[in-house]
């Protein structure tokens, strides 16, 4: 009578997990992919080296975490009673961090969708478009820029430079991070989006993060913080950050995640510019442009 196959370290193995690749099992090459098909690995391959690499992949195949039928690639084989060592159990279990991002992702699409009321004109508040396209407008990065261009040019106090001055490296730091972004984590806009903006870079086909978002809330924390304003203009400000990031989702131009981030990452850049604050002591060759007022 045959006796079960037996891996290097003297456990026997599944049915499936044979290495001769004339079978059509599951498992077998034939079936396609071979053994590649064992994606998840025993964290005792890791610890005990074995000879061939293929039969530290195939002990896969006995983990309690397959033979319950998470995975059902491979019949029970004769090991199915064997009590196997706690790590082996632990190292299969996909990781908390993995289901919490992939629940938040399909919460984040879902919402996202919910939300995009005028993504297009026969949404359901497709009439509201108008008004968010205006939204759009006053967080663009080119009027900010030729705003803070022309302020500068216009401006006859060096206090007043100055600030402009940081507005405008801020503004330039914002696109330059944001596209940065973009391009490394390549996201796509939602599906619903009609990619009608004006003037946008190559990179403005990404959407994460939202760089209406990062604009809003830095403009808004550095306005604050220079600009001594009335309680209730400090509370429009900030009313504008969060109702042009809402806007963002209700155009269909990005997912609610985009735009958190986008806030969050704005916010934090003010940060920077603050550290890094450019005044005529620090580098006064930015400022010898100008003569005395
Ligand atoms: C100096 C320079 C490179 C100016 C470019 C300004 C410009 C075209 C910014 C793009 C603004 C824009 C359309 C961003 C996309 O915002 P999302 O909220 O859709 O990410």
């Amino acid at each position: 009578m045959p006796s079960p196959r037996r891996s290097v370290e003297g456990r026997p193995l599944g049915a499936s997990a044979s290495s001769s690749s004339s079978s059509n099992s599951p498992g077998s090459p034939a079936h396609g992919g071979g053994c590649n098909r064992f994606e998840f690995q025993s964290l005792l391959s890791s610890r005990a080296p074995v000879a061939d690499p293929t039969c530290a992949r195939l002990r896969a195949s006995e983990s309690p975490v397959h033979r319950r039928g998470s995975f059902p690639l491979a019949a029970p084989g004769p090991s199915q009673g064997a009590p196997l060592p706690e790590e082996d159990r632990m190292d299969l279990n996909p990781s908390f961090l993995g289901i919490a991002l992939r629940s938040l992702l399909a919460i984040d699409l879902w919402l996202s969708k919910k939300l995009g009321v005028c993504a297009g004109e026969s949404s359901s508040w497709g009439s509201g478009r108008p008004l968010m396209k205006l939204l759009e407008i006053s967080g663009h990065g080119i009027p900010w820029l030729l705003g803070t261009l022309y302020c500068l040019s216009r401006s006859d106090s060096w206090a007043g430079r100055e600030v402009l001055m940081n507005l405008l490296f801020a503004l330039l730091l914002d696109l330059l991070l944001v596209a940065l972004i973009k391009g490394l984590v390549r996201r796509r806009r939602p599906a619903h989006n009609q990619m009608d903006m004006f003037f946008t870079l190559s990179v403005d086909k990404y959407s994460f993060p939202s760089g209406h978002a990062t604009r809003a809330a830095l403009v808004s924390r550095f306005i604050l913080n220079h600009l001594v304003l009335a309680i209730p203009l400090r509370v429009l400000v900030v009313l504008w950050a969060f109702i042009l990031g809402l806007s963002r989702v209700m155009l269909g131009r990005h997912n609610v995640t985009d735009v958190a981030f986008g806030l969050f990452l704005g916010y934090m850049q003010y940060s920077i510019v603050d550290y890094c604050w450019l005044s005529p002591h620090n580098v006064p060759v930015l400022f010898v442009l100008w003569n005395e007022p």
